[in-house]
């Protein structure tokens, strides 16, 4: 946005709460180890036997330099045993490379699956959720970081595995140092701790400036899109907005870029401070190793095991506490994740819902209907009153903006009235089970989703369950005239549509209209709504259409929204909004001898034609 101040200080997380952040972990693995208990339980034990290899590796080196000492101050030389050890050393290091390859493996195919099952997971949490709850910018940040951190995750599993396979090394390898010298803790600890102060300075940074531009990142993903694709090619062609977009991509991503670059410099100027304070104690231990074993307390293998140990340990701890910060920093995403998962969808109240009426008899009421969008304070609608009756065909019409859709998505549940009640066979609708009442509708909305899927699997979406059935698609088909368009594909009804995809192909505006009425066709709805289903199509084929679908739809009820009145002129009745109310409603006849808005827009409209 532009001039608006991000700074990631603004909204910085600390240390805390990324430690916080751990308590999602339990249940991550418990997912985790649902998607594959098998490979679940082999890594975890590949990794506990990888652990315990480095102690053992080390010690034998000890005793293979303590067993060649020993072989050159001897007269005869007996290199049994000394071969032995070599040969068990081989072995183990083969082994342990084996061990790292099949941890690995494992690594990936657990974080595949589980990828796969994350993203399933999302897909069907947004659709439980309400339209209100996808509308929200908030909400679509959530989901965008949910949806981000899909590889994210797989790296924080393989980070919180080797961390427990990494503890286990550490503390053999202390077992070791310890029975050897217990002094050498001392300065195992003041090398390390450096690491561990420049990991707490700079815990959930990284997040933090991450978190605070999820809405840039998200425009950034917009700008190259609108910048960068066929949808948009046309007019950015036309208008030469290419260079506009992609300075304006440019510039957002400098700012992040800067604030990404500062964050990186200081994390790597005190992280080379703090390491040359740890190597100096890592040197200060080897010296002191080095006089002991001068002086003869330490053996020639002691010292390789012990300054081998010591190494290992530092680097193992530092690794310990920088992985330590990554693995908070990425719990905080998988925060995002659950908390996204956990988010409730709310059915207005929680008592009990009525089962649905098999029949529709009497029909639908809006009692003094009175709606406002979520965190707007513009009425849309209000003082609603009318009646959809059961069987009968009832037209919106008004200007643009007038709430005509809106009264759509009250009718269908995807909001709640502000004010007043929207009621079925006089009980109000949100006393019965939304899943249930929503299965009376069949609808087309006048931004229809253009699937790019097969022209079959578009036509199905009506009713996704009979895609297999051909003679119900066929007839759907038929009754929308989108059978002229199946028969000229040369795929018919296996076509791709669309151009994302190989052997896609497009269709003209009205040819998309006619495959998303066969979708309203496909599904037996006792109610069917047709917002501008017939905007594109040409006067001959909307007429058409609208003849049909009176003839086929006797008895249902049925709502159409358009502008064209000779359209309108079809239905039963017809309800005129004005400024979100609505200004008369009666038949076209009724309307006509009105003598007002509507006739004089159906005058207008037929002068046009003449
Ligand atoms: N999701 C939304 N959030 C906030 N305001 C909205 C939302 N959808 C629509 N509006 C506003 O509600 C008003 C009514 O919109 P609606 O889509 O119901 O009009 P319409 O009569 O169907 O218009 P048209 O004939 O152009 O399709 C408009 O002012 C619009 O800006």
């Amino acid at each position: 946005m532009p001039g608006k101040k991000r700074s990631f200080e603004t909204n910085n997380i600390n240390f805390r709460e990324s430690f916080a952040s751990l308590k999602f972990v339990p249940r991550f693995f418990k997912e985790i180890r649902k998607v594959n208990p098998l490979l679940f339980y082999s890594n975890v034990t590949g990794r506990i036997l990888n652990a315990i290899l480095p102690v053992v590796m080390l010690w034998l080196g000890k005793l293979i330099i303590d067993e060649v000492v020993v072989q050159i101050g001897l007269e005869t030389k007996d290199m049994e045993r000394l071969w032995i050890l070599v040969a068990v050393e081989f072995l183990l290091a083969v082994f342990s490379d084996l061990l790292s390859r099949g941890i690995s493996l494992s690594d990936a195919l657990l974080g595949d699956q589980y990828s796969i099952e994350t993203s399933v997971r999302i897909i069907k949490k947004t659709s439980e959720l309400n339209l209100d709850q996808l509308e929200d910018s908030e909400f679509y940040d959530k989901l965008e970081r949910a949806r981000r951190q899909t590889t994210g995750r797989v790296g924080l599993m393989s980070n919180i595995l080797a961390q427990g396979e990494d503890l286990i090394v550490i503390l053999s390898l202390l077992a070791g140092v310890v029975s050897f010298e217990p002094w050498l803790i001392i300065l195992l600890v003041v090398s390390v701790v450096p690491t561990i102060i420049n990991e707490i300075k700079f815990s959930g940074t990284s997040y933090s400036l991450a978190r605070s531009w999820t809405q840039e990142r998200r425009e950034l993903d917009y700008l190259r899109y609108a910048g960068a694709s066929d949808v948009t090619a046309k007019e950015v062609k036309l208008f030469g907005l290419s260079d506009y977009l992609a300075d304006r991509f440019k510039g957002l991503s400098d700012k992040y870029y800067q604030q990404s670059k500062r964050l990186a410099k200081q994390r790597a100027g005190w992280g080379s401070f703090f390491n040359v304070i740890g190597t100096a104690a890592y040197y200060g231990a080897y010296v002191f190793i080095v006089f002991r074993t001068v002086a003869g307390v330490f053996s020639l293998g002691d010292l390789t095991f012990l300054s081998g140990s010591f190494n290992r340990l530092r680097s193992k701890l530092q690794g310990f506490f920088t992985r330590f910060t990554q693995i908070t920093d990425s719990a905080l995403y998988l925060q995002d994740y659950f908390e996204f998962l956990d988010l409730t969808f709310d059915e207005t109240s929680s008592e009990e819902k009525l089962p649905i009426p098999e029949k529709i008899e009497k029909g639908f009421e809006f009692r003094n209907v009175g709606f406002k969008y979520p965190k707007s304070d513009k009425w849309v609608v209000r003082n609603i009153n009318f009646e959809l009756r059961a069987g009968e065909k009832l037209a919106f019409v008004g200007e643009n903006g007038t709430g005509k859709t809106t009264l759509i998505k009250l009718l269908l549940r995807f909001y709640e009235p502000t004010e007043g009640e929207i009621l079925l066979e006089n009980i109000p609708v949100k006393n019965y089970d939304q899943t249930a009442y929503r299965q009376y509708f069949g609808v087309i909305f006048q931004d229809f989703v253009k699937f790019e899927l097969t022209l079959r699997e578009n036509i199905a979406m009506g009713e996704i369950g009979e895609i297999e059935n051909q003679g119900r698609i066929d007839s759907a088909a038929e009754k929308s005239l989108a059978r002229e368009v199946v028969s000229d594909l040369p795929l018919g009804y296996d076509q791709p549509l669309g151009k994302r995809f190989k052997h896609g192909k497009d269709l003209s505006g009205g040819q998309w209209q006619k495959i998303a009425i066969a979708r309203a066709y496909m599904k037996d709805a006792e109610v069917l709504i047709l917002d501008e289903p017939t905007s594109a199509l040409d006067a001959r084929a909307e007429t058409e259409a609208f003849q049909r679908f009176i003839q086929l739809t006797k008895g249902k009820t049925a709502v159409i929204i358009s502008h064209r009145f000779s359209t309108v002129r079809i239905a039963d009745r017809i309800m005129v909004l004005k400024d979100g109310s609505v200004l008369e409603i009666g038949t076209h006849e009724e309307l006509m001898r009105n003598d007002k808005l509507y006739a004089e827009l159906f005058n207008l409209q037929a002068a046009g034609y003449q």
